[in-house]
């Protein structure tokens, strides 16, 4: 059946939220109408007349047999709204554990869609991630000496990804080069492995992968390819679509009023995101140690929040530099600290769209993980990028709020001004 009258043209797994918000971004570019669901929506209606459709999940950090099953669960539900196309998308900075859970995740997508290859192209040029000769870059360092060695929930310690991949699959896994003009790149992936690491440096080498991939049934990779793989699919696409009762605009419905700024990232470029907006913004910093000894470092948070009167955006924050991190980590354990501070941001999230805040900025995936969810936000319409990688959104039903959910890397040192600036004018020193 042709698949412009069908389901979307792409549907995508994401592991995690801002990791979605990424993917369905770079698609929206292509002239794709894009919607990303929470989960699996117990309302399919929500996602009709969408020519990509993105599931978010928060799998990037639980066991792998659970990211397997919540990842075969969201292929299943996106065939049964027509989708025929998948796409995994996980880190361009291809964040796992040792276990997982990339390989187990790709590896259980390709038993259920009963696919013998699938490429891994985590490459994101425009945000400085490259792939060469199987190794991952972020800018000139390589991934274990760029910072991400010290993630608090999955560092990487190799920037071999042929290495790290294999560590986690029971399937071969292999590495091509860089597509070359005037080779066949098609026949030379086909004789690869059956788990391939791609080399990508620039937007010309994904164009190429995509050209080559965009119709294979499944795909796994960073938002960059995705991107690719849309404007493939936007430009083959054969005719319009015919459910015409249902095709969207592209999203122009914009939402305004008071802002916020939730930063759980500690991620460098947050780190600088929060001390740029923290010299002219108030900023409440929460105390994750106290917090886990019983100090109700929330209470306190709520009542600096009343305090608040003069109706300018502020800054609610757990992010801290990599020394004090690793010291609260000593203390706490990895996992409570980490509970704790997603937990106290995702409770103020709440308090603050109660308390009339219509504009939320989230930096850190998890972090928006856990304040959606808190929300109780079931869909986002994708709008426009504010930087590389980070729409703001709009929320389906309520709370109705528009959302930029940053993953903590991206942007620059301005961007919450930026984000803040984009929609409601003039707030930037
Ligand atoms: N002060 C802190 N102490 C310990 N863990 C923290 C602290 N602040 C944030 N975290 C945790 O670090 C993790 C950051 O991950 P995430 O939100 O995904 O950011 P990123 O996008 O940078 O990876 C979250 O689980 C968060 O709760
Ligand atoms: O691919 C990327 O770099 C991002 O989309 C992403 O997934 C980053 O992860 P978080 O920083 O944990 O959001």
């Amino acid at each position: 059946m042709n698949q412009d009258v069908r389901g979307p043209l792409i549907g995508c797994i994401a592991d995690d939220f801002t990791g979605a918000t990424d993917v369905a971004g770079l698609m929206r570019r292509s002239g794709m109408r894009v919607v990303q669901c929470f989960g699996i929506p117990a309302n399919a209606s929500l996602v009709a007349g969408f020519d990509a459709v993105v599931v978010a999940l928060k799998s990037r950090s639980i066991a792998a047999d659970q990211a397997c099953h919540q990842s075969c669960d969201a292929a299943r539900w996106l065939a049964s709204i027509g989708t025929e196309r998948f796409f995994f998308k996980y880190c361009s900075t291809f964040d796992s554990t040792p276990d997982g859970n990339i390989g187990p995740v790709a590896e259980a997508l390709m038993d259920h869609l009963n696919v013998q290859q699938t490429i891994f192209c985590p490459s994101f040029p425009e945000n400085r991630r490259t792939v060469f000769q199987g190794h991952l870059f972020v800018g000139d360092a390589m991934l274990n000496e760029c910072g991400m060695q010290h993630h608090p929930l999955n560092p990487m310690t190799d920037a071999n990804l042929v290495r790290v991949l294999a560590a986690q699959t029971q399937r071969a896994v292999g590495r091509v080069g860089r597509p070359v003009a005037g080779n066949d790149f098609g026949a030379t992936l086909a004789a690869a492995a059956p788990m391939v690491i791609v080399d990508a440096i620039d937007n010309d080498d994904l164009h190429a992968i995509a050209v080559a991939v965009a119709h294979h049934r499944l795909v796994t990779g960073g938002s960059a390819i995705a991107g690719h793989i849309a404007d493939v699919l936007m430009k083959r696409r054969s005719s319009p679509r015919v459910d015409a009762g249902t095709v969207r605009t592209p999203a122009d419905a914009t939402i305004d009023g008071p802002a916020a700024v939730l930063a759980g990232s500690c991620s460098t470029a947050t780190q600088a995101q929060v001390q740029d907006f923290a010299r002219d913004h108030e900023h409440l910093t929460l105390d994750v140690v106290s917090a886990c000894d019983g100090v109700d470092v929330l209470g306190a948070a709520k009542r600096w929040v009343d305090a608040q009167t003069s109706g300018r955006p502020v800054l609610i924050s757990t992010t801290v530099d990599q020394e004090t991190l690793a010291q609260i980590q000593q203390s706490s354990t990895r996992e409570t600290a980490a509970a704790m501070a997603e937990s106290m941001l995702a409770e103020l999230g709440a308090y603050l769209v109660d308390h009339g805040i219509r504009r939320l900025v989230v930096a850190g995936g998890e972090t928006s993980g856990a304040v959606v969810e808190r929300l109780g936000i079931e869909a986002i319409e994708i709008g426009d990028e504010i930087a590389p990688g980070v729409p703001w959104t709009y929320s389906q039903g309520t709370p109705r709020v528009a959302l930029a959910l940053k993953s903590g890397n991206f942007g620059n040192a301005t961007f919450f001004r930026t984000a803040i600036d984009g929609i409601a004018g003039p707030e930037s020193a």
